[in-house]
């Protein structure tokens, strides 16, 4: 669980980081059902992981939510002695898919807030009228409880329930 601020509402992200191999799968594939947001995650040392990137997008189109988010990551950033997948070949393929792109270290730390809060902001658009209805139930609620309140008739925490003359 991690807690991010975007644009002053603040947002609690579950994460879960799938296996990569093979024989998991069929349990990897049960988490896409629940996702809102996804990173598709290469090496940058590895030509072979940035190979299975389609695999892993293929998966996500057939078991994900149509609305879930998606972020492309060359990660090991660190490790420029080591490249095997150009900076160019990463954001041609985002292009493509329609995602954005970062390139990160989870080492030296570059660009994981940046992409963390990049993809939740993403999931908090695709959920902005979701979150309007929740933000118009709590006013009510509130304007409910001032008004019990200015009547007397309630405890001031808002539960309407508690007021009730029956
Ligand atoms: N230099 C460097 N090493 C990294 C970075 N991220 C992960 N590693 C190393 O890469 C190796 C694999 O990392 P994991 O986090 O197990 O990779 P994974 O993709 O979750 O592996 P799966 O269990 O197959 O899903 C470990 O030795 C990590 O320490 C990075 O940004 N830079």
């Amino acid at each position: 669980m991690k807690t991010l601020m975007i644009d002053g509402v603040k947002v609690r992200i579950q994460i879960w980081d799938t296996a990569g191999q093979e024989r998991y799968q069929t349990i990897t594939k049960q988490y896409y059902r629940r996702a809102q947001g996804i990173f598709l995650v290469y090496d940058i040392t590895s030509e072979r992981s940035f190979q299975h990137i389609m695999k892993w997008a293929s998966d996500v189109d057939e078991y994900a939510p149509d609305t879930v988010q998606k972020i492309l990551i060359g990660n090991k950033s660190d490790e420029e002695h080591k490249r095997q997948v150009a900076t160019e070949q990463g954001t041609k393929l985002a292009k493509a898919y329609g995602m954005d792109f970062y390139e990160t270290s989870a080492f030296t730390n570059h660009n994981i807030k940046e992409s963390f809060t990049r993809l939740a902001e993403l999931v908090l658009q695709a959920n902005w009228k979701d979150l309007d209805v929740l933000r118009a139930s709590v006013t009510d609620e509130l304007n409910i409880a001032a008004l019990e309140e200015e009547e007397g008739i309630g405890d001031g925490h808002g539960d309407s329930q508690k007021a009730c003359w029956c």
